[in-house]
C-alpha cells in the first residue's frame, strides 16, 4: 500500500486541488484524472452514487493513475455514518469526507468509523479483509496497516458546527476540516448568498480555530479567484467545483464564442443592392 498523498499533503501544509465528481462517469472520473488535479472526490451525497457505481469511478482513477495521471480519489458519503463509511473504505477509499458535523461527539464518530479497533483507537470499522481495498484478500498487510493511511475530512457548514468548531478541529484524528458555504450560508440564514458577511466572518472564524489546532482547512470554491481567496485565508485544500460545472461551462463559452462569431461576420455583410 502506497502512502496517501491526500494525508501527506494535509500534513506537510501543502496546497493541493481537487474537483466533485457528481456525473457519476468513470469516463468523466478519468479524464478530469490527467487534468492536474490533485484528487477528485466522488459524490454521494449529492450525486446519483451508491458503492456500486462509486467502485468503478475509483477503478477509472486508478487507472489514470497507472497511465501517468496524478489525481488521488476520495468519497463524500451521503452522510456521517458508520456503515456508509465501511462500505466506502472496502472499495478503495482511504480518504472520506464526512458531510455536516456538527460537533466534537460527530467529529468522534468520523475518526472512528474509518479505523479498525486496535491499540486502544477506539475504531469500529468492521473488518472484511476479502475486499478491494485488500485486494481481494491477496495483500497480507492490509488489514493490520489500513489505519496508518486512512484520511478524514470532516466538513462544518451549518451554525452548530460554526459554534462548535474548536472541539472538531482539536478532535484527534480529524485531518482536516473543510468548509461548506452554500449549506453553511443556508444553515445562517443566508440562502445563496455565500459571500454575506456573516458567512465570511463564520468561515474565517473556523479557519482560525482550525489554524490554532493544528489542522489543515478545505473549503469548497466556485472557480478560481475564490479559491485564491481561501488560500489567502489560510486554507490548503481546495475544491475546485465540479465536473458538471467545467462540463456546463466550457460548453457555454465555446457555442457562446461561436454565435457571436457568426453574428459578427453577418453585422459586417454588406446587403446587395446598397
Ligand atoms: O455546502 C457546500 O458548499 C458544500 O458542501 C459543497 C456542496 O455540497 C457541493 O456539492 C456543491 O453544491
Amino acid at each position: 500500500m502506497h502512502d496517501n498523498p491526500v494525508k501527506e499533503a494535509l500534513r506537510s501544509g501543502g496546497t493541493t486541488t481537487g474537483t466533485w465528481l457528481t456525473l457519476g462517469s468513470p469516463a468523466v472520473a478519468e479524464a478530469l484524472a490527467h487534468c492536474g488535479f490533485d484528487w477528485l472526490v466522488v459524490d454521494l451525497e449529492h450525486a446519483p452514487n451508491d458503492p456500486a457505481s462509486a467502485v468503478e469511478q475509483l477503478r477509472a482513477i486508478d487507472a489514470a493513475r497507472a497511465n501517468g495521471g496524478r489525481a488521488e480519489a476520495i468519497v463524500r458519503l451521503a452522510e456521517n455514518d458508520p456503515v456508509l463509511a465501511k462500505r466506502a473504505m472496502d472499495i478503495g477509499a482511504r480518504t472520506l469526507i464526512f458531510p455536516n458535523v456538527n460537533s466534537a461527539d460527530e467529529a468522534r464518530a468520523a475518526v472512528r468509523a474509518m479505523r479498525y479497533p486496535q491499540n486502544g483507537n477506539g475504531g469500529v470499522r468492521g473488518v472484511a479483509g476479502l475486499v478491494r481495498a485488500g485486494r481481494y484478500g491477496l495483500d497480507p498487510v492490509y488489514v493490520k496497516n489500513a489505519n496508518e493511511q486512512v484520511c478524514a475530512i470532516v466538513q462544518i457548514e451549518s451554525r452548530s458546527g460554526v459554534d462548535n468548531a474548536a472541539g472538531i478541529c482539536a478532535t484527534e484524528g480529524v485531518d482536516c476540516v473543510f468548509l461548506g458555504p452554500s449549506d453553511l450560508a443556508a444553515s445562517l440564514g443566508h440562502l445563496g448568498d455565500t459571500w454575506h458577511p456573516e458567512v465570511v466572518e463564520a468561515m474565517q472564524s473556523v479557519v482560525v480555530q482550525a489554524r490554532q489546532a493544528g489542522k489543515a482547512v478545505g473549503v469548497f470554491a466556485d472557480d478560481a479567484d475564490d479559491a485564491k481567496q481561501f488560500v489567502d485565508w489560510g486554507a490548503t485544500f481546495i475544491g475546485l467545483h465540479s465536473d458538471v460545472r467545467w462540463l456546463c461551462q466550457g460548453s457555454n463559452q465555446e457555442i457562446g464564442r461561436f454565435v457571436s462569431s457568426l453574428e459578427t461576420e453577418q453585422a459586417v455583410e454588406v446587403p446587395s443592392g446598397s
